[in-house]
């Protein structure tokens, strides 16, 4: 054993969701270390259906075959006492707790429904309560702890599809900074990471030669020694994965102190906006008591307004404001401060005043006094259709919502109960989410909307006795983060104040002469200028109160990149502890969403990785999954039809760039209308080559088409139903990726063959097989079309003919109607996992561009000029660019060699292209441009 290797013997370590990825590494890691594990998992489906017990038995099993101790646990973690009992009765304590478990309800946020929300809610956020509250007790009185919450980059930083995901990952930081407060004392330690590892969740997003470097064995180290005795560390919160791991904290700016008085308005905001989204003297806060909001108040009030401030006032005439939580202070002064800039307001408010009011109807007076119109709605926020529906019946429209609403059930964490737990969520965290799921299909329709959401800096920090509500507040900063995503394209805007104000929700906790200072009229400009057409941006987080407004970002630190080629453990992490959790000396990152987060990391892994590699490292392993050939030649693939209407051809034309002057190809009333040639390529987007099958390490998003080659044997029809025969030619090691070719043949109604493609598909990342050590080697294919294989180097003078044209920017957009979906050309998170900065044109694209500038070129457009034609693709392209297609006769004008050239980034594209005709050529020379 090394000297100083981290041992956890004698202590037990309960593992939720252990029976697969992450959390079974977990659990063999620490069995492997000493530790006594429960080992639980409900055995339900990533989506969270069905239950089987074995993958905890198989683990356990396992774990005792290798000399270690562990017994399994199946229950849900919405049971969580079950599962600490469980650790209590097999071994008489618990010492670690990694709060694993999980499910994914990915929708859009139009889609998602009450029950993808409240299912991931339920096991990621109030499960992990649950199971934490059941370990807490045993914790304190033994004086240790040591918790894992797991986050996301979806939590940190949002993602398109995730609201409840995100929302419920954001909100487990919340909770993990108020747990760290509170367990300080303790010895209970509490920390959040943000994994990056390929796991059930993720196994289809990651490219593939990155995918067996984002092990599970790169995150536990630093889980292990997070809940190690001698780690001193808690209320951090990492990002890690393929070796890389960061920190990432709160960065304040020093924001902007207003005059406090009547000259702050949403206009003053706007002039000042510079000032409150600067960083260049920033400030890292870790708690809520590191403002002095009395010492801000007196600046306030010694402040002047300068001359900006007085511009003309921002207006929401005809806008309709939704504002819950109404009848009171934040909300009052809301409500107040619209209806004086002429919105139309809907006040939501279920409190009545000491004499028995509504406290919704006292302010809707009082807003009517100003002359706004106004109505009352008196639900709960938990039921956001009737919020929204008072505002639809009364004004046939919304456009703004402040979430505002808010209770508080403040108690120690030990002595909290579920109760107070789920009063807290249902008004914060499930209020917001109603509330906003009710009015966004009007914002949608309407293309636009704006959201206000209210989270707290005790939701950013944590604060003690505040487990719920810091929770709570951070999952609405979650939801926040995932809507401004999924909301940008359609002109909604969401953005999350953390205000403090004294109103009778603070009352209690704060002294009066405080609440009289905070006034709620110091925050309602920011909201007011937040919810303004003026304001552009979405996603931020602003702190807000006595006058002062400061932008908040989360900053993530340069890390500590170590070779995830080779095995990491919890040492190496301890002893380069000061490297990764420090922001001092390099550059941090800002990222502003998950997808983003997550590229830069495995951008900078594969660049090292490459750097490394040429400077004599070793690559990658490659997978060991066993590749025979020889079968996969055999495989049979069942005959399909490929049936296509005029309407296909003249689409297939289009999508390669012919024009409305291209009449014979795009109107099929025109005389020489004719499908064009290489229109058979088609075809093979109908079936699946199932390449996930045999392939080893097959990621959708490194598949890259490599070479195409078609032979025409008889004209193809303008409409017709084409029987496929679909085949592998070969399976050939190049290394960097492996090729696959698949032969397509094509047959009429009459049986006779059409057409035959030969297509090359580069996946990269699964090269390498034939190094594994039962692979059998076979010759290389001899079944192939001599035209397919020839090299087809062009002659050394210049081109004969070159043709020019400029792709349109929507050009992938169009062509991806012809069958080939592949999200690699229209989708950017999944181009770039693929490792593109943008998503890239089809390879079959830029061939009918090529084929198209030959035809016309050489063959005079007619149909039948064209025997076979094969290329190879060299190089990507970005919509956007040009092509440039140059051309050499060559074989007595029977053959057209040739090239296509990515202007913009003078790069060959196509090499190795050439075009058999039917008959012999004249020579044409020059240039042309379409
Ligand atoms: C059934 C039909 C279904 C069709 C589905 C199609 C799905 C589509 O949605 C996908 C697309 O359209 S992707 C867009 C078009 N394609 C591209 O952009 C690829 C461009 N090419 C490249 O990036 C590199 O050439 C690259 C990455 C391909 C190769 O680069 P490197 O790894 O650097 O390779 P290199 O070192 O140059 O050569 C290594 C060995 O590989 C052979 N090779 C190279 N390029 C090839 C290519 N394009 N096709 C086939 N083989 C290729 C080399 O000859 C070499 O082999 P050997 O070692 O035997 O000499």
């Amino acid at each position: 054993m090394p000297a100083q290797e981290l041992r956890y013997d004698g202590k037990v370590v309960v593992v939720t969701g252990a029976g697969g990825g992450l959390g079974r590494d977990y659990a063999l890691f620490f069995a492997s270390r000493g530790a006594s594990v429960v080992v639980n998992d409900l055995g339900s489906s990533l989506v969270g259906g069905g239950a089987s017990h074995s993958a905890a038995d198989s683990l356990v099993e396992e774990i005792r075959q290798k000399g270690g101790k562990a017994v399994a646990n199946y229950d849900s973690v919405e049971n969580g006492a079950a599962i600490v009992q469980t650790a209590l009765e097999a071994f008489g304590r618990i010492d670690v707790l990694i709060n694993n478990a999980g499910v994914l309800r990915d929708k859009s946020f139009a889609q998602m429904t009450d029950a993808d929300w409240n299912l991931v809610q339920a096991v990621h956020l109030r499960g992990a309560f649950l199971v934490t509250k059941a370990a807490w007790d045993t914790f304190r009185r033994q004086k240790f702890g040591r918790i894992i919450m797991t986050t996301s980059s979806t939590g940190l930083y949002g993602n398109y599809g995730q609201a409840n995901y995100g929302s419920a990952k954001l909100a487990l930081v919340g909770l993990s900074n108020t747990l760290a407060q509170e367990g300080a004392k303790y010895n209970i330690h509490c920390n959040a990471i943000a994994p990056i590892a390929m796991s059930r969740m993720t196994e289809s997003t990651f490219p593939a030669e990155v995918a067996p470097l984002l092990s599970p064995k790169c995150i536990t180290p630093l889980v292990a020694y997070l809940c190690h005795d001698s780690c001193a560390e808690t209320g951090g919160a990492y990002e890690l994965g393929g070796g890389c791991v960061t920190k990432v904290r709160w960065e304040r700016g020093q924001g902007h102190v207003f005059k406090a008085d009547a000259s702050f308005t949403p206009a003053a905001v706007q002039a000042e906006w510079g000032a409150i989204t600067d960083f260049s003297h920033p400030y890292y806060p870790k708690t809520i008591t590191e403002v002095n909001w009395m010492e801000l108040l007196e600046r306030a009030n010694a402040a002047s307004a300068g001359p900006a401030h007085q511009g003309a006032p921002l207006r929401f005439d005809g806008k309709v404001v939704v504002v819950t939580g109404a009848g009171a202070g934040l909300g009052r002064a809301y409500a107040l401060l619209f209806a004086r800039l002429g919105a139309k307001l809907v006040l939501n408010d279920l409190g009545r005043t000491e004499t028995g009011r509504r406290t919704a109807d006292v302010v809707v007076e009082e807003v009517q006094q100003l002359g706004a119109p106004a109505v009352a709605n008196y639900s709960s926020v938990d039921e956001g259709d009737a919020v929204i529906e008072a505002a639809i019946r009364a004004f046939g429209r919304v456009d703004v919502i402040v979430n505002n609403a808010g209770i508080l059930r403040d108690r120690s964490f030990a002595r909290m109960t579920a109760k107070e737990w789920d009063l807290v969520y249902q008004v914060h965290l499930l209020g917001t989410y109603k509330v906003t799921r009710a009015a966004w299909p009007y914002f949608l329709k309407q293309k636009s909307g704006r959201v206000i959401n209210t989270c707290s800096a005790v939701g950013l920090y944590g604060n003690f006795g505040q487990a719920n509500y810091s929770a709570c507040k951070a999952g609405i900063l979650g939801l926040s983060n995932v809507l401004a995503l999924e909301g940008a394209k359609h002109n909604i805007k969401i953005h999350t104040i953390a205000p403090n104000a004294g109103t009778s929700m603070t009352a209690t906790i704060m002294p009066p002469e405080v609440v009289e200072a905070l006034k709620p009229d110091y925050v309602a400009p920011l909201v007011a200028y937040l919810s303004h057409d003026a304001c552009t941006t979405t996603g931020d987080i602003f702190e807000v109160g006595s006058g002062w407004v400061a932008q908040v970002r989360r900053q993530r630190s340069a890390g500590k990149y170590f070779d995830p080629r080779q095995p990491l453990t919890p040492e190496a992490i301890r002893d380069h502890w000061s490297e990764i959790s420090s922001f001092e000396g390099r550059p941090s990152a800002y990222p502003r969403s998950g997808p983003e987060a997550i590229t830069a990391i495995v951008q900078e892994i594969v660049q090292r990785l490459q750097t490394s590699q040429k400077a004599g490292g070793k690559a990658p392993a490659a997978s060991q999954k066993l590749l025979d050939v020889a079968a996969v030649r055999q495989r049979a693939y069942p005959e399909l039809t490929f049936s296509y209407t005029e309407r296909d051809v003249i689409l297939y034309a289009l999508g390669i760039g012919a024009s409305r002057k291209d009449l014979h190809l795009v109107y099929e009333n025109d005389l020489n209308f004719s499908t064009f040639p290489t229109f058979p390529v088609l075809g093979s987007h109908q079936g699946d080559l199932e390449l996930g099958a045999f392939l080893p390490n097959f990621r959708p998003m490194m598949l890259l088409h490599g070479e195409q080659f078609l032979e025409i044997h008889r004209p193809v029809p303008t409409e017709a139903a084409l029987t496929m025969k679909t085949s592998i030619v070969d399976v050939l090691d190049k290394k960097s990726g492996a090729v696959v070719v698949a032969r397509v043949t094509y047959f009429n109604a009459d049986k006779e063959l059409v057409a035959t493609t030969e297509s090359s598909l580069f996946v990269r990342g699964s090269g390498g097989f034939s190094q594994h050590p039962n692979f059998k080697a076979v010759a290389p294919s001899t079944d192939r079309s001599p035209a397919a294989l020839a090299s087809n180097d062009p002659p050394a003078r210049p081109a004969d003919a070159v043709v020019s044209q400029h792709v349109p920017e929507n050009q992938a957009a169009l062509y991806r109607l012809n069958g080939d979906y592949n999200p690699l050309h229209l989708d950017p998170a999944m181009s770039s996992l693929g490792g593109f900065k943008i998503p890239i044109l089809h390879g079959l694209c830029s061939y009918g561009h090529a084929a198209r500038h030959i035809m016309q070129t050489y063959g005079g457009n007619q149909a039948d000029f064209l025997k076979d034609i094969k290329a190879r693709f060299t190089g990507h392209v970005f919509p956007g660019e040009t092509l440039e297609t140059h051309m050499w006769l060559v074989d007595n004008g029977c053959k057209v060699l040739f090239q296509v050239r990515d202007v913009e980034r003078d790069s060959w594209v196509i090499k190795s292209g050439a075009v058999t005709l039917t008959k012999p050529a004249t020579t044409a020379v020059g240039q042309s441009k379409l």
